[in-house]
């Protein structure tokens, strides 16, 4: 069955379409990805599948319906952690995750044990009496996620539930997304971290300018990009050089900067490792390491689009 499927799905503020004709569809048991760099339009899609913007023009559905004519239906089986944190610091971590799953229509005992599950879901049991004000970064996550999961719904949106925290709390979440999943729920993933996409998603989109650029598992998605070799090289300091003399080395297709690091798209085919390191060498940079890299899903993106992404 499909969990969600958007069609078409296109949103402009003015004449600026943040997201354009874009089309998803995940199935049930996935963790699905939706990877792409800032401003890619992933918190905009988000914010159109949970009702909180209206779309320009298109579709959603969840779990088969519509969601402009089921909202109620929509919003049972849907459950969102927000990329800003949607707690409230002057309520306890216990009535948190009671008011959130109240406004999901549980009520009487049902709320108070879904309350307790979700509160022990995220190892904040013990902390149910706190108010988040004394909590960690990452505690103050996890109980975002408690507020989007107690009324167990069967789509959980996580919109960059990592940003800004410490590994510990960081692995924590990542082990949740996956027990979430073992328990049935079908799980969207958005992050500009590729390794954590890379490491849990079962499935996977690029996003870029408001539009799925690739699809598939991460397999699928490194079998494309078979002819193009992604080579890092880490220099002293990096003299600037003439943009113009890398076009003139054959084979090269993109070249990107990151302080003292080049990251160089090539050709598989050509032989031309000497004529960029002579370049280089020229340009009076001092080369300290080169590497060849291991496809990953940050090279399917450097090759879609010439940009890391975290540009
Ligand atoms: N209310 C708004 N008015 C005008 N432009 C907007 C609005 N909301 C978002 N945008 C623009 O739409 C684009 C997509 O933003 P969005 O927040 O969806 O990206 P994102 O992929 O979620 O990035 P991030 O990882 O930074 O959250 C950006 O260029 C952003 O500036």
């Amino acid at each position: 069955m499909n969990v969600l499927q958007v069609k078409e799905l296109t949103k402009k503020f003015g004449d600026f379409a943040a997201v354009d004709k874009l089309s998803l569809t995940v199935r049930e048991g996935e963790i699905f990805g939706l990877l792409g760099s800032n401003g890619a339009g992933k918190s905009t899609t988000i914010h159109m599948i949970a009702s909180l913007l209206l779309p320009t023009k298109g579709e959603i559905r969840i779990l088969e319906k519509d969601i402009s004519k089921n909202r109620s239906f929509a919003k049972r089986n849907l459950g969102i952690v927000p990329q800003d944190l949607a707690i409230y610091e002057d309520m306890s971590a216990y009535e948190n995750v009671s008011f959130f799953a109240g406004l999901y229509g549980l009520r009487g005992s049902e709320l108070r044990a879904k309350t307790e599950e979700a509160l022990e879901f995220v190892g904040l049991s013990d902390k149910a009496k706190h108010y988040p004000k004394t909590f960690s970064g990452g505690m103050k996550r996890r109980l975002n996620i408690a507020c989007a999961i107690a009324h167990k719904p069967k789509l959980i949106i996580m919109d960059e539930p990592t940003v800004g925290i410490d590994p510990q709390s960081r692995n924590y979440i990542l082990a949740s997304v996956r027990k979430l999943n073992e328990m049935g729920c079908t799980i969207i993933y958005t992050s500009h971290y590729m390794e954590e996409v890379e490491e849990i998603c079962t499935r996977i989109a690029i996003m870029d300018h408001g539009k799925v650029i690739a699809e598939g598992t991460k397999e699928q998605l490194k079998a494309t990009i078979t002819d193009v070799k992604d080579i890092r090289i880490e220099l002293r300091a990096l003299v600037q050089g003439e943009s113009r003399a890398w076009k003139a080395i054959p084979g090269v297709r993109s070249v990107v900067t990151e302080e003292n690091l080049l990251r160089i798209q090539s050709d598989a085919s050509v032989d031309n490792l000497n004529r960029i390191l002579r370049l280089l060498m020229e340009e009076g940079n001092e080369i300290r390491a080169v590497e060849e890299l291991e496809p990953n899903l940050e090279t399917v993106f450097l090759t879609l689009t010439g940009r890391t992404l975290r540009d």
